[in-house]
């Protein structure tokens, strides 16, 4: 399925693990390597596309990719200028309002992000409802549109998602003239693969089965670094 790929690969839940929280996620010492060689294999087709923000990417190890940062929102070819829309100053004012809500909360956690921020409550389940509550308030205002995660509600500058990021890298660049294949996990992902699906490829869901737009599907991150493996041994 790999030949003639242009390849989209989503982040957390799809190349590494789900942890505890945002900063202590572990890129483990193959992973680079892997990508950079099945990117060698692809002709170069290979982009990640990320909630996380580009600067967080970099910071990461990922410097040497072409990236979607931020849900589609920004972009970012190896070395290369990010291309963002500007931090809306509303961002500020929810980030008071979301450290405001986790201060009496142990386990509830404020993400500071580059254009946006979250609210993660993995630490304390409890406080979903009224974490979306209070996300919810700020849906819509000053531009903002409201992006929920996995045990996370993010305000984020509305006008993009993970179709119009694929849609956009198809366009031109690398991976135009590829089959535009799309891996994720989380619900983030489905406009990826729908865009996947509408430019004569597909996408593969990282997880359990659920409705979804993906046509395939892989039960974990372990199947997914098996399967790029195996493209790397099969492409070369
Ligand atoms: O599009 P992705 O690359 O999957 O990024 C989506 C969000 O991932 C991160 O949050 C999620 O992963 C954390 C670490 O494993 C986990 O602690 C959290 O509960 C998950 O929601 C990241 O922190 C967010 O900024 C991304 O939007």
């Amino acid at each position: 399925m790999l030949t003639g790929a242009a390849l989209f690969l989503d982040f957390d839940g799809t190349l590494t693990p789900i942890s505890a929280t945002p900063d202590g996620v572990i890129v483990d010492d193959g992973l680079v390597p892997l990508l950079l060689t099945l990117r060698e294999r692809l002709d170069g087709r290979l982009a990640i596309v990320s909630g996380r923000s580009v600067e967080t990417l970099r910071a990461l190890g990922f410097g040497d990719f072409l990236l979607a940062g931020t849900h589609g929102l920004e972009f970012a070819r190896p070395g290369g200028a990010v291309e963002a829309p500007p931090r809306p100053a509303a961002i500020d004012d929810v980030e008071a309002a979301f450290h405001a809500f986790a201060a009496d909360k142990p386990g509830v956690l404020v993400e500071r992000k580059s254009i946006s921020v979250g609210l993660h409550y993995r630490g304390a389940p409890v406080w979903q409802d009224a974490a979306h509550a209070l996300a919810r308030q700020w849906a819509n205002h000053d531009g903002l549109a409201l992006q929920q995660g996995k045990m996370l509600y993010e305000l984020r500058p509305d006008g993009a998602d993970k179709g119009s990021a694929v849609h956009a890298l198809m366009a031109q660049g690398p991976m135009a003239g590829g089959v535009p294949v799309f891996i994720g996990d989380d619900v983030t992902d489905e406009e990826g693969f729908a865009a996947a699906a509408d430019l004569g490829g597909a996408g593969i869901l990282v997880g359990p089965k659920r409705a979804t737009y993906a046509a395939y599907s892989l039960e974990q991150v372990a199947a997914v670094r098996h399967y790029l493996a195996e493209g790397v041994s099969r492409l070369g």
